[in-house]
């Protein structure tokens, strides 16, 4: 059984024209009509929309969403269903991406260098499941945030990421496009987050692992996996290696893949103290270390050419470096976020680009899953191999 909904205001607002021009032909012609065809009004209703879908059909343990939206629209979809009390169940979902940065469907499909019809390109999932492929399983991280309980399939982040997310959200009506992630970006560079933080090895066995830019590998972190800030960036992730189509934030998703058995996090942190030439958190080291952080970020859209760089002799980040890695970036089961009382900004946190705050002396943990609790299970068309 299958439903298809589209969020007319996502990305562009091209979402209306599209399913009427191009998925809905598709799916008549494959004879595949959808139970259930319907435009998001108002925000949450996607979430709506599908919950009473599944209680309306308690007896379909699988059930195929199309969905033509952004990541905003998917974590909406998987958190209502989060929150059924029927049991266990599998959502297939059929992204068609149509939303601002579309972070899932560009990890699974990534952008080619030559030339791609762009209506094409956002039809590869569908035709994925026209073609019967079989779907791949989702892993979501599991945020528990005082009594409240949130799914994330892209991104769980704090720091810099959750403010950018914060802010940014305030200039989407003057630009629609991903260019108000990097105006945000530029207003929070110098800020630095109070917290620290321990990581939690996958389940049921497995260990915290780090990158070694030496060797190009992950290796067990045998230190303690306490880690003290000031953070200036910490951004988690499930699925992806990407939050924009080329924006390559934790490449080692897709270039060293995790056992499709084990959930895990892929994480990438940046700590100033790390640095050799910051010695404080005077303004004079917040500017020298915002300069450094901008540079190494923006090689994330070099490929994830950031995870390898490491402070040279003259403390700058450089590829050949000898010196420790500027990125830290750990693959482990899970995370707490332990921010200081007095640092506000430390309490947001950005869970698939929709802001929490964490309670006055609060913390957060976070966990990599292969279902929610209460039994839910994921799984996204992703290429169809022939
Ligand atoms: N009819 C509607 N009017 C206003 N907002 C809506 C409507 N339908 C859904 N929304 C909201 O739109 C928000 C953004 O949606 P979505 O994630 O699909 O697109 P996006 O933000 O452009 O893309 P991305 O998340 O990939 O950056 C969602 O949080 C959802 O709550």
């Amino acid at each position: 059984m299958s439903i298809a909904l589209y969020n007319p205001v996502s990305g562009d607002g091209s979402a209306t024209q599209f399913f009427s021009d191009h998925v809905l032909p598709l799916l008549d012609k494959h004879n595949k009509s959808p139970a259930l065809f319907a435009p998001t009004e108002h925000p949450g209703h996607a979430a709506e929309l599908v919950a009473s879908f599944l209680s309306a059909h308690p007896d379909s343990e699988r059930v195929t969403v199309i969905v033509g939206s952004g990541d905003g629209t998917v974590h909406e979809i998987v958190n209502g269903v989060a929150s059924l009390s029927s049991g266990k169940r599998d959502i297939e979902l059929v992204l068609v991406p149509l939303g601002t940065a579309n972070a899932l469907y560009a990890s699974l499909f990534p952008p080619s260098s030559s030339p791609q019809d762009p209506t094409s390109y956002r039809l590869l999932a569908l035709h994925s499941f026209l073609a019967s492929s079989s779907p791949r399983l989702l892993a979501l991280a599991e945020t528990s945030l005082a009594s409240t309980t949130i799914y994330s399939a892209v991104v769980t982040s704090t720091a810099l990421h959750a403010s950018i997310l914060h802010d940014s959200e305030a200039l989407r009506k003057d630009m629609p496009g991903i260019e108000r992630f990097k105006v945000a970006a530029h207003q929070n560079i110098t800020r630095w987050y109070n917290a620290s933080v321990v990581l939690r090895p996958p389940k049921p066995d497995g260990s915290v692992q780090v990158y070694d830019p030496a060797t190009k590998s992950l290796i067990p972190y045998g230190k303690d996996a306490k880690l003290q800030g000031p953070f200036a960036y910490f951004l988690s992730t499930v699925n992806v290696d990407r939050l924009e189509p080329l924006f390559r934030i934790t490449p080692l998703f897709s270039s060293i893949p995790p056992p499709p058995s084990t959930p895990s996090l892929d994480i990438a942190i940046l700590r100033p103290l790390r640095d050799p030439a910051v010695s404080s958190a005077a303004q004079d080291d917040r500017e020298i270390f915002a300069q450094k952080a901008g540079r190494v970020l923006g090689e994330a859209y070099n490929n994830g050419a950031h995870v390898n760089l490491r402070y040279a002799e003259d403390r700058q980040p450089v590829t050949d470096g000898d010196g420790e890695a500027v990125v830290e970036y750990f693959r482990c089961g899970g995370f707490e976020w332990i921010p200081d009382e007095s640092d506000d900004r430390a309490h947001l946190l950005c869970a698939d680009g929709a802001i929490f705050n964490i309670p006055p002396s609060g913390r957060t943990t976070c966990s990599a899953v292969a279902s929610t609790r209460n039994g839910v299970r994921f799984s996204v068309y992703s290429q169809h191999l022939t």
